[in-house]
């Protein structure tokens, strides 16, 4: 009846497109997060609640569903219960190795830089204040240091002193997520921008998307865009890292690969084996967008062409301040902004819960310039007002 089953572990806004596309394609969804209502399960046939750092709860879930594909949607997976799911003939995607590697940034950062050759910043671990600082004496300063397991910047700052470094240091081991008090200690890239190319390893080869501009604040992503302006050797570099480290990583599916673009230098930073918060972008960008080119990809189904349709960008709606009362306002003026030469478009999650700093939404939007259509998907954006009622 079904053209396969998936089963999401994680299931955010990320998760909850991918699902929509899957039940687009007549595939069944299993969606599993930390807690009830998130966004995926509201469009899941079932939904699991669990910790998915919770092995025993994840191996349960498998089990009881018994899906065709486990879609990893988060980083912070118990990735031995998936090493050992894939060794008893279920399918992780892309892998587990791939998830295995890319939930730590020392296991990423080593594999790229150790075992492929990529070009990436400095680097050094540290598991204490003194290790910190003779890592960043090695990479210099400033230097950013991150914890080993977090996203969307959590644990993450510069530090231009050493006093800075002691306590950029002990900042990432109180954000870090997991149990390993471990941080990265990184050389500071003076980037002219950043990009992510979407890369996909399917069926008859690898396919890229048109590369993705974005501007980070607090180490989460504000606008993206695409296609970004880069000189074809700089695309090309890049191009090359990117389908070297997937093909290395294993398996099929859509590949969100960082950058940093510095003079004619494609500086690899890091990789999502899954789609990426920036490529949200591709919900008007082009076709299919990432989430679809993901589900092909891992049905085995053919990712070609893949149509970009022009200058668009995306503008995130963000929440500033914890609340389990609130309402979303202004949604009429912020679609009124669209024209017929000038499309808009909106996502809002359905989280059940605000935080400082938590994405509720999305704006997109496209337009004849790449300049306007940022300024739009952002006036969009800033139409969406959230407003908190007395709890
Ligand atoms: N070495 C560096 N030099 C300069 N800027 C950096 C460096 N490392 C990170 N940044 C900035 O911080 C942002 C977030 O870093 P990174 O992608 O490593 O973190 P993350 O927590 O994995 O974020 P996400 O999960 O959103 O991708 C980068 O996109 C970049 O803007
Ligand atoms: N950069 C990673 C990323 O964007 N992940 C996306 O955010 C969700 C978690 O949101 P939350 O923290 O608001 O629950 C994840 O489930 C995924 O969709
Ligand atoms: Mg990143």
């Amino acid at each position: 009846m079904f053209l396969a089953k998936l089963m999401l572990l994680g299931s955010g806004e990320l998760g909850r497109e991918f699902a929509i596309a899957a039940k687009r394609l007549g595939c069944a969804v299993v969606a599993c997060d930390r807690y009830a209502g998130a966004p995926a399960m509201q469009v899941a046939d079932a939904a699991e609640v669990f910790s998915m750092l919770d092995g025993e709860s994840l191996r349960a879930a498998v089990e009881k569903h018994r899906p065709d594909f486990i879609v990893p949607e988060i980083e912070a997976i118990d990735t031995a219960t998936l090493a050992a799911l894939e060794s008893e003939g279920w399918h992780v995607v892309p892998s587990a190795k791939a998830a295995q590697l890319t939930m730590n940034r020392d296991g990423i950062r080593r594999f790229a830089a150790e075992e492929l050759g990529l070009t990436t910043s400095r680097y050094r671990f540290a598991e204490s204040e003194e290790e910190a600082l003779a890592a960043a004496e090695h990479v210099g300063l400033p230097c950013v240091i991150k914890p080993v397991m977090s996203s969307s910047g959590k644990g993450q700052s510069t530090a231009s002193t050493p006093d800075e470094v002691r306590s950029a240091f002990r900042y990432a081991i109180e954000k870090m997520r997991g149990d390993r008090p471990r941080v990265i200690v990184e050389e500071f890239i003076r980037f002219d921008s950043e990009i992510t190319l979407l890369t996909v390893a399917a069926a008859d080869g690898v396919h890229f998307c048109a590369p993705i501009g974005h501007r980070q604040e607090a180490g989460d992503y504000r606008e993206s865009w695409q296609p970004a302006a880069l000189a074809p050797p700089v695309l090309e570099s890049a191009q090359r890292q990117a389908a070297t480290i997937v093909s290395a990583l294993g398996g099929r599916g859509l590949f969100g690969v960082e950058f940093f673009i510095a003079g004619d230098r494609a500086i690899f930073s890091e990789l999502s084996p899954r789609p990426h918060d920036t490529g949200m972008v591709t919900l008007v960008s082009q076709e299919p967008n990432e989430f679809e080119l993901h589900l092909r990809a891992i049905l085995g189904l053919p990712v070609a062409p893949i149509v970009q349709r022009g200058p668009s960008a995306s503008a995130v709606v963000l929440a500033d301040r914890p609340s389990r009362a609130f309402a979303f306002r202004g949604v009429a003026e912020a679609l009124a902004k669209g024209s017929p030469a000038t499309p808009v478009d909106l996502r809002l999650f359905g989280k059940p819960e605000t935080l400082p700093g938590r994405r509720m939404g999305v704006a997109l939007a496209r337009a004849a310039s790449m300049g306007q259509a940022v300024d739009l998907a952002k006036a969009v954006a800033a139409a969406v007002a959230i407003e908190y009622e007395e709890e």
